[in-house]
């Protein structure tokens, strides 16, 4: 079963929504400069709404050890995303379980860059674009090797109408989406995460009835 992380909610109404759509995880942005920025307190707050098995993921973008240590004193329980141009170092510092992000694009030596953090829980695969992440920007996936040796998480401009050809095509352990089921940066859309999270179980089913190869 394909885990799906919505990320970059900054209200209430849309926490409430992404739960009931059926998300396994929810992102909570801490980078000043994104449109969907949230400060700790906040993101606590959202994190509260959380019910269990539903897990809060932090997202930083080159954070001061100050600034990471602020988020996990306000959510305690959520796992790390470091979205920059953070070292392997960087991301061990807060002792925390954590997701790198990959800036996926031509030349990028995907096995190497896997290499260098061992720790981490899973890589998540992004386009490499300016300002780091969440442009809803595909990248071409025929550049993903096989057997990176970690979990993957899908993600770069993924959305109900593309999600299900992504799925079938990488096989990532989770897919991760902001600005495809949002109706402006920050502001997500009820319906679209329904659609997005039913044609993830619309991709699973097919791949369940799908003959294992030779
Ligand atoms: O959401 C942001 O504003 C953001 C800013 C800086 C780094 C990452 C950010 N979001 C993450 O980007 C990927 C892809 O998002 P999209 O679906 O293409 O919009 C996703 O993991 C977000 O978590």
């Amino acid at each position: 079963m394909t885990r799906i992380k919505i990320c970059g909610l900054t209200r209430e109404v849309d926490v409430d929504a992404a739960v009931a759509a059926g998300a396994d995880a929810l992102g909570f942005v801490l980078y000043a400069k994104s449109a969907r920025a949230v400060t700790p307190d906040r993101a606590a707050a959202l994190a509260q709404r959380l019910p269990p098995f539903v897990t809060p993921v932090l997202l930083f973008v080159n954070a001061t050890a100050s600034e990471v240590a602020q988020g996990v004193h306000a959510v305690p329980h959520a796992l790390l995303q470091f979205h920059g141009d953070e070292s392997p170092e960087d991301c061990a510092a807060a002792a925390r379980p954590y997701l790198r992000a990959a800036r996926m694009g031509p030349g990028f030596d995907l096995l190497d860059f896997a290499s260098r953090y061992p720790q981490a829980q899973g890589l998540l695969l992004d386009a490499h674009v300016e300002g780091y992440g969440g442009a809803g920007k595909v990248f071409d996936w025929s550049l993903i090797p096989a057997n990176v040796g970690c979990p993957l998480v899908l993600s770069g401009g993924l959305n109900p109408a593309n999600v299900i050809d992504g799925i079938t095509r990488v096989r990532p352990w989770a897919v991760d989406v902001s600005t495809g089921v949002e109706q402006a940066k920050g502001i997500k859309d009820a319906g679209l995460m329904r659609e997005f999270c039913e044609a993830v179980r619309e991709a699973d089913e097919r791949l369940a009835c799908t003959p294992p190869s030779p």
